[in-house]
């Protein structure tokens, strides 16, 4: 099969990681036969510069018409304060809204050869975790209002930013999430601050709606505090986390730790049809930027989210993971994940293992 794919490299270690996705996503049609053909296009910083927008409309107009979209990262200290007050991170939240993408999978799982890479302690992670963060992605604080009221006393100078949740858009995240939780292990916490947020409340309402349609799944209400200490403390206590923009983003920053690295991260962002957009959890990572320190692991495997989601090619997708795993196996580590007695590579070279395990498939362990 033929499938058109929007590549959307963006900023700092973006363009490194998209680099070594495409070549692994080449390396899966060779094995498997079909073609990927690439449309490049500009977002975040590199569409402020190229063409003075963080979203250029071509982007939109590309997106719109592929089979799925790949975004490296945007954003960086270059465009922290651009002259018409364009930001990077707009054209990110823009993209998400234009395609409808409300749903974000963020997947923590705890390869078990990382083991030693998180900074947890081995008895409270195990040997495996898996938790599935749902976030809503298209609505809640990140798209209120954001005012800056400026007084004649500077020091009454105020700045508002509104959370923001209707009930329809509360009850379609919560079915994704409730959806997801019946394909595990039926097991959701959803997590606010309903003893402070008339949104969390109106969260908590619809939620108790939701799972009268759930029956078999046993849900919970939990504090994001709480929430950001117990991912900590008993992390294997969760299955699926439901949760809103801005909590989500926390959190799952936070339980990228939990597996190793925040450059193990991968996500998917979906709407009601098969359009997605895959990316990794994490930003552009100015600090190693251009060094080839940068893991591709997340990009990789939200290539393989990519692959199942939209594309619908399963086997595809395990090939991947698998190869991911093969790789691990061999001890082979970019520096976020370093252990001792590991063998350090780069970004570049990370890719191409990745590569050379899918390409011998079942023989994988001979790499
Ligand atoms: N989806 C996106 O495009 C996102 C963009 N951003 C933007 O990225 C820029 C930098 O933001 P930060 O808060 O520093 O977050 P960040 O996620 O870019 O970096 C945080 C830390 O994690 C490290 N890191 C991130 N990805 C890594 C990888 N693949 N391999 C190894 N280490 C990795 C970085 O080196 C840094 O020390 C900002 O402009 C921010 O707005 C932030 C988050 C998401
Ligand atoms: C612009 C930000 C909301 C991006 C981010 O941190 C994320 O989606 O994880
Ligand atoms: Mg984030």
């Amino acid at each position: 099969m033929n499938y058109k794919i929007v590549t959307l490299p963006g900023d700092g270690i973006g363009p490194e990681i998209m680099a070594q996705a495409v070549k692994v996503l080449d390396e899966v049609g060779n094995r498997f036969g079909h073609t990927f053909n690439y449309e490049e296009h500009l977002i975040g910083g590199a569409g402020i510069d190229e063409l003075g927008s963080s979203l250029p409309q071509a982007t939109i107009d590309a997106c719109k018409t592929s089979d799925a979209v790949l975004l490296g990262a945007v954003g960086g200290p270059k465009w922290d304060t651009t002259s018409n007050g364009d930001r990077p991170e707009k054209g990110l939240l823009k993209i998400r809204e234009t395609l409808g993408l409300f749903a974000n999978f963020r997947p923590a799982l705890l390869y078990k050869q990382l083991q030693h890479a998180s900074p947890l302690k081995v008895e409270v992670i195990g040997d495996s975790l898996d938790i599935l963060i749902v976030r809503e992605l298209t609505s809640g604080i990140y798209f209120g209002r954001h005012e800056r009221t400026i007084c004649d006393n500077p020091k009454d100078t105020y700045a508002e930013d509104v959370e923001y949740y209707n009930v329809g858009e509360i009850e379609r995240i919560l079915r994704v999430g409730f959806d997801s939780a019946m394909k595990r292990n039926k097991k959701v916490v959803v997590v606010d601050k309903a003893n402070v947020l008339a949104t969390s409340k109106l969260w908590r309402e619809v939620t108790q709606e939701v799972a009268k349609d759930y029956e078999e799944v046993d849900y919970s209400f939990m504090y994001v505090d709480n929430a950001a200490m117990q991912l900590v403390a008993n992390p294997k206590q969760f299955d699926v986390i439901i949760t809103s923009n801005m909590f989500g983003d926390i959190l799952s920053d936070e339980a990228s730790m939990l597996t190793g690295s925040i450059g193990m991260l991968a996500s998917a962002s979906l709407g009601e049809g098969t359009l997605g957009l895959y990316e990794p959890s994490h930003g552009s990572a100015p600090d190693i930027a251009g060094q080839n320190k940068a893991n591709p692991i997340a990009t990789i495997l939200s290539v393989a989210m990519m692959l199942r989601y939209s594309l619908g090619l399963e086997s595809e997708a395990q090939a991947i993971e698998k190869a991911v795993e093969c790789v691990l196996d061999k001890g082979y580590r970019t520096g976020d994940i370093m252990s001792v007695g590991c063998k350090y590579i780069g970004t570049k070279e990370k890719g191409s293992y990745i590569c050379e395990a899918i390409k011998l498939g079942n023989e994988q362990r001979r790499i």
